[in-house]
């Protein structure tokens, strides 16, 4: 019989923009041979935009309709990392369906981590402001208790993504270790 890879069915990736859900979810996926989704890839495709082209044709509570529409779609089967969208657990009924669905593993990062990964990014329309930096604090404060929530809060300040997905191995393997990707 094939050793179990992880005592979860799916690993979920929450957390702020630029936390590494992205990056970190597609290394996790090859390292440990689950299916990586990222949602805001889905919705991208579906709708044949960019994510800050959607937020600017139809809104951003349409870009959230389509996000809550893909959650569900996305996690009818298991074996999957899934990298969520920053706001996507802010709906407390995507956040308790996704704590249903899988591991849910909030990834944590600093402020000045952020913005420093942050600052460049052309892609990220919930910063479009005159003060993109006050526009992500207040943001963070709001939105850092939720991520809270997870099952798991996992700090990457400082952290490699390569670091990352190894401590993600290390909170999801099954008991007793076996776990066939070492
Ligand atoms: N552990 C890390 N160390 C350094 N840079 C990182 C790390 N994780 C992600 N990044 C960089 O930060 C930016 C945002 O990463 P991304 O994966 O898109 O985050 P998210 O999906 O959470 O918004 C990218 O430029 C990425 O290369
Ligand atoms: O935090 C948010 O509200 C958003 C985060 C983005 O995903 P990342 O967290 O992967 O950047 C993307 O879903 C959209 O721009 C909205
Ligand atoms: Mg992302």
């Amino acid at each position: 019989m094939k050793a179990r890879v992880s005592k979860c069915n799916n690993i979920i990736l929450i957390g702020f923009m630029g936390t590494g859900k992205t990056t970190v979810g597609k290394l996790l996926a090859q390292r440990i041979g689950y299916r990586f989704v990222d949602t805001d890839q889905v919705i991208e495709q579906e709708v044949g935009l960019s994510i800050p082209e959607i937020f600017l044709k139809y809104g951003e509570q349409h870009f959230r309709q389509l996000e809550k529409q893909a959650i569900r779609r996305i996690l009818t089967r298991s074996g999957m990392v899934l990298a969520t969208g920053g706001g996507a657990v802010m709906d407390p009924a995507n956040f308790s369906f996704l704590k249903e669905k899988g591991c849910v593993i909030a990834l944590d990062a600093s402020e000045n981590t952020l913005w420093e990964r942050l600052k460049a990014a052309k892609d990220r329309p919930m910063l479009f402001s005159d003060n993109p930096r006050e526009k992500m604090k207040s943001l963070l404060e709001m939105r850092r208790p939720v991520y809270y929530k997870a099952h798991f809060v996992l700090p990457v300040d400082g952290k490699s993504p390569q670091e990352v997905v190894d401590d993600i191995i290390a909170i999801i393997k099954p008991e007793g270790g076996d776990d066939h990707t070492e």
